[in-house]
């Protein structure tokens, strides 16, 4: 797993390199700039041949200063650069102002407005060096312009350009994936909200991805990612290793990869521990799954077989009576038990079962407070060694809409919850909507975890996952893994039943681990089906995928 560093923690890092002497920041910026036309030509190797022309835009900071070394190094190799700065030269940090005055031996610099920029021949390529992770505010409506893809409808054959964004496409928050906008000031400059699109074909990021790159707009603006190293060294910690509770400090994507290695069937054999273990059924954890009355069923029915086939040893549907001819229909190897109004939970489920998941159609209404909160005072049995897994999912969280309290009262350390954003904004509504242009998808589940006293999943295409103490991780379908289609009825109820079936048996990771490790099956599994998919083929898919991941 990568780290996902903030600006914050970049600048520690930054900081740290040259305090002990490893390397000027100069030294820095130059490594930056080098990588920046490296990663340009290895993208794009007909740029190696040849004279072309680039546009470099360079903004105020040390994003401006990497700039200014690009535009130098394309310079030596032939090229035709014309650079842009927005800023008074004077006004540069030492770095930026050694490389501006490097460029300007044999150089000139324009202003950053449009009518300098777009005043030339189509350029080749549109180097961004305006804002990195130093953005502090939204950016100004005339650079936002200049910045706009659409601008660039003012050359022939624009789609010849190629954009290359240095840190991030600036105006990106590379905390938040959020683009900050003054709406105010897009609205008198007469553009509709959001005011402009700043788009890359390629991002080039310094020593490790930072969470903006993956989160909320982040992959839709960046284009590719590429990470250059810089020498500031430390990359690899052993919070990122597969199988590891994550580091409160830090965040962390859910990826089957270490110090740049493929970890894929460890991590898998880490998180499930079944592929090597011998042992009896009742080993590999009993999953319970309750399900709503007569015709809905079909959600309970989706999470059970998701648990069954992620390799939990037994799966029982619990259901009204009612509903039991309904399962019975549909269930071969899923075992059903019905249960009464006034029947003691333990009559049908005992305590071998291991995990619990409830929501998938169970219904928003008091009964199912009920089968929560009874779930939720579970114990660890005589002879089991830590409480029942617990995954609430669905109406299990929206049936506590009018008083999250009463849930966050009983979770413990081996709950879950996975809401999606309608679901997240019933239980913590001021961690929700508004909130969140202020708040990164990660910093509102860490607060709603430390809030709930478990594990929070929120889903979508950028996953996030935390726990009370702040760990968290981003696991993001994007940079080539996009599922658009997994956005269909049921695939929810399949993810909590992953997470259920993966963290059932005895000799399995922590439950964070199986979130992850979920998350990332979950994806896996609709890529591996394709366009097509409905949430039934979710499963299915995961014989295959197993076999291919290496299990
Ligand atoms: N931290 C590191 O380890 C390294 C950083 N490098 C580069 O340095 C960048 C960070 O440099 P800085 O911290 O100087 O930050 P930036 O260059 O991203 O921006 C900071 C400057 O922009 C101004 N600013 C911020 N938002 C603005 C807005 N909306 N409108 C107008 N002005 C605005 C600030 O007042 C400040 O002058 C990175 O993104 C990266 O490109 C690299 O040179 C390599 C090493
Ligand atoms: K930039």
């Amino acid at each position: 797993m990568t780290e996902l560093l903030t600006a914050d923690q970049m600048r520690g890092f930054e900081k740290a390199a040259i305090a002990r002497g490893d390397a000027s920041g100069l030294d820095l910026m130059e490594r930056a700039g080098q990588g920046v036309v490296e990663a340009i030509l290895a993208q794009w190797p007909e740029l190696t041949k040849g004279g072309h022309r680039a546009l470099v835009f360079c903004g105020p900071g040390n994003n401006g200063g990497d700039g200014f070394v690009i535009a130098r190094l394309l310079r030596d190799v032939g090229w035709t650069v014309q650079v842009h700065l927005h800023s008074d030269p004077a006004a540069l940090p030492a770095d930026a102002k050694e490389n501006y005055d490097r460029w300007m031996q044999a150089g000139e610099v324009l202003p950053l407005v449009a009518e300098t920029v777009f005043a030339g021949a189509r350029p080749d390529l549109i180097v961004d060096a305006v804002f990195g992770i130093g953005l502090s505010r939204p950016v100004p409506v005339e650079i936002a312009q200049v910045l706009d893809v659409a601008g660039m409808k003012q050359w022939k054959s624009p789609y010849k350009i190629k954009r290359v964004a240095v840190d991030c496409p600036s105006g990106l928050d590379l905390d938040t994936g959020i683009i900050p906008t003054d709406r105010a000031a897009g609205r008198k400059a007469g553009s509709a909200w959001p005011a402009t699109l700043n788009t890359a074909n390629l991002t080039v990021t310094f020593h490790a991805p930072k969470p903006g790159h993956y989160l909320a707009l982040g992959p839709t603006l960046c284009g590719s990612l590429k990470v250059v190293d810089i020498g500031l060294g430390g990359a690899a910690r052993e919070s990122q290793m597969i199988g590891q509770s994550p580091d409160p400090q830090r965040i962390r994507l859910a990826e089957p990869f270490f110090a740049g290695r493929n970890v894929t069937g460890s991590w898998l054999r880490s998180v499930m521990g079944k592929p090597n273990l011998p042992g009896h059924k009742f080993n590999f954890g009993h999953v319970a799954v309750f399900a709503g009355g007569v015709g809905r069923g079909g959600a309970a029915r989706l999470a059970a077989r998701a648990a069954l086939r992620s390799g939990a040893g037994l799966v029982t549907v619990i259901c009204p009576p009612s509903a039991l001819i309904e399962n019975a229909c549909q269930l071969n190897a899923i075992m059903l038990r019905a249960l009464k109004k006034d029947q003691p939970l333990a009559e049908v489920a005992d305590h071998r079962v291991t995990s619990f998941c409830l929501g998938p159609g169970m219904g928003v209404s008091q009964r199912t407070r009920d089968l929560v909160q009874e779930v939720l005072a579970r114990r660890a049995g005589e002879y089991d060694l830590e409480d029942p897994v617990v995954v609430l999912d669905a109406d299990a969280l929206s049936s506590f809409a009018q008083d999250p309290q009463s849930l966050f009262a009983q979770t413990h350390a081996r709950t879950i919850l996975t809401p999606h954003e309608g679901e997240f904004e019933r239980l913590f509504p001021d961690l929700s909507g508004p909130a969140r242009s202020r708040l990164s998808k990660v910093d509102a589940v860490r607060q709603a975890a430390k809030r709930a006293g478990c594990l929070v999943l929120l889903k979508g295409a950028d996953t996030v996952i935390a726990d009370p103490q702040g760990g968290a991780t981003v696991h993001a379908a994007s940079y080539g893994r996009e599922v658009p289609w997994l956005a269909t009825a049921g695939a929810g109820d399949v993810l909590a039943g992953l997470i259920a079936g993966l963290a059932a048996s005895f000799g399995s990771g922590t439950l964070f681990c199986a979130a992850e490790l979920a998350a990332y099956l979950h994806v896996e599994a609709a890529r591996s089906f394709g366009p097509g998919l409905i949430a039934e083929d979710l499963p299915e898919e995961l014989p295959k995928l197993f076999r291919e991941l290496g299990l």
